[in-house]
């Protein structure tokens, strides 16, 4: 193999957010949790990772490029996730270009990774979720793997446990399993991304800033000190689950809030009963929760569901898109953006949802009347730095267009 060919696939994947929340491991390494989890896959539309794969007999080493910077691929999370992928990678055959990779040579050839996350990295929205999966499935079509997208789900788990959940759209489950070697704990799809079209998904930015405590360590520390973690895990997340799964099946908005909020603030209760406390949440988390709860109290059945993962932003789930238009100008009218911010750098995503709120430009938000069931009209202008407007999502993509690839063709190096 003395030639210079380079074959390549880029990939889309999008990243969920968990409304039965996995904190805690039981295996460091393999990356086992202490409970099943579920989450929703959310619009990659809005929020995705791409990512292309190289291979080429020129390649001197595996390298990867995340937004644009070389970075190192000599942590254990990588190299599991890579030795794992190598090991079910098949015959390759590319006749237009005479190109033939047998089984056996995959061992001593290398790659070249580009990735780019559409947001922050690593500011609480679920990058190495994304990243983690959409690197697994991208290798996985590059190296012909047969392994269909629940076992590839057990490798993306090596790389971030919330990854496994990011191979499916819609509603998945991470079924925790038994087995000492992980084998039987991945991802399942609970229903897809078209079972529950009415629900729409505003997220409050609170902070890009990069957070103090990993999600990683953090919920190690958990494991070690919090008791309230060993009752969750044995007596409330098994009930619970169950529940969830019930209310998504049956579309039932209501049990499917209660249960999504319980799990976000008992999550944050562990994180608060951990030693020393972890703080995630700040007051503008709070004061959202709090709003969310007086609407939802106001209007006898819960409008919209709340859920904040390891750092302040809230992830609001409305139950159609009439309860996200009251959203959005509930928090617009809290949170104003800075004067010198225009709407539409304020709000990303789907902004169809401002036309449903009669909120054309700053002129109208400014106009908003205070919210009926709250007696403070105080507002917070700079407090979220942006919304991004989005739905429930599908899984993992193939893009067949050239020029989305992230490396050239030619030469396997970053565009
Ligand atoms: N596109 C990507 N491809 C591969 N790995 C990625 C990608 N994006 C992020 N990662 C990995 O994930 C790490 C960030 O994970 P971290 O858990 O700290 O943040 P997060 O996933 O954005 O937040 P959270 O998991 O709390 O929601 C990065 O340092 C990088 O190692
Ligand atoms: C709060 C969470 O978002 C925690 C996610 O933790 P990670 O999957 O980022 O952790 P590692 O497995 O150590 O990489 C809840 C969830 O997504 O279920």
């Amino acid at each position: 193999m003395g030639e210079k060919w380079v074959l390549m696939k880029t990939a889309q994947t999008p990243t969920n957010i968990a409304v039965i929340k996995y904190w805690g491991k039981r295996d460091e390494t393999l990356i086992l949790p202490v409970n099943d989890s579920i989450s929703v896959t959310l619009d990659p539309a809005h929020l995705c990772t791409t990512t292309t794969v190289a291979v080429s007999p020129a390649f001197q080493q595996d390298r990867m490029w995340l937004n644009g910077k070389e970075i190192s691929l000599s942590g254990g999370r990588y190299q599991n996730c890579l030795r794992e992928i190598r090991k079910r990678a098949r015959e390759v055959e590319d006749k237009e270009r005479g190109i033939k990779i047998e089984k056996k040579d995959w061992a001593k050839l290398h790659l070249h990774i580009a990735s780019y996350n559409n947001f922050p990295t690593a500011a609480g929205l679920a990058s190495s979720a994304a990243g983690f999966a959409c690197l697994v499935f991208a290798l996985a079509k590059l190296m012909n793997v047969s392994e269909d997208e629940s076992q590839l789900s057990a490798i993306a788990r090596q790389g971030s446990g919330s990854a496994c959940r990011s191979l499916f759209g819609g509603f998945v489950k991470w079924i925790m399993g038994k087995e000492d070697d992980g084998s039987d704990s991945l991802a399942v799809q609970l229903v897809d991304e078209k079972h529950w079209e009415d629900l729409f998904i505003i997220i409050a930015v609170v902070s890009s800033r990069q957070k103090e405590t990993s999600s990683t360590s953090g919920m190690r520390e958990s494991v070690e000190t919090s008791s309230l973690l060993q009752h969750r895990a044995k007596e409330v997340v098994p009930k619970r689950t169950i529940q969830m799964e019930e209310a998504i099946q049956n579309r039932d908005f209501a049990s499917f809030a209660k249960l999504a909020c319980a799990d976000s603030n008992q999550f944050h209760a562990v994180c608060l009963d951990t030693l020393p406390p972890i703080f995630y949440m700040n007051d503008t988390s709070h004061r959202i929760i709090s709003y969310v709860e007086k609407w939802n109290r106001s209007e006898g059945t819960p409008q919209v569901a709340y859920t904040f993962d390891a750092g302040p932003n809230a992830v609001l789930i409305a139950r159609d898109r009439k309860a996200a238009a009251q959203l959005i100008q509930r928090l617009l009218f809290y949170f104003p953006p800075k004067s010198d911010t225009d709407l539409d750098s304020y709000l990303l995503g789907d902004k169809t949802i401002l036309k449903d709120a009669g909120l054309e430009g700053l002129k109208d938000v400014e106009a908003l009347s205070p919210p009926p069931e709250n007696g403070s009209a105080q507002k917070y202008p700079g407090d979220v730095s942006y919304f991004i407007c989005t739905r429930p999502g599908k899984g993992p993509i193939l893009l067949s267009n050239d020029k989305l690839a992230l490396l050239d063709p030619e030469t396997g190096l970053p565009k």
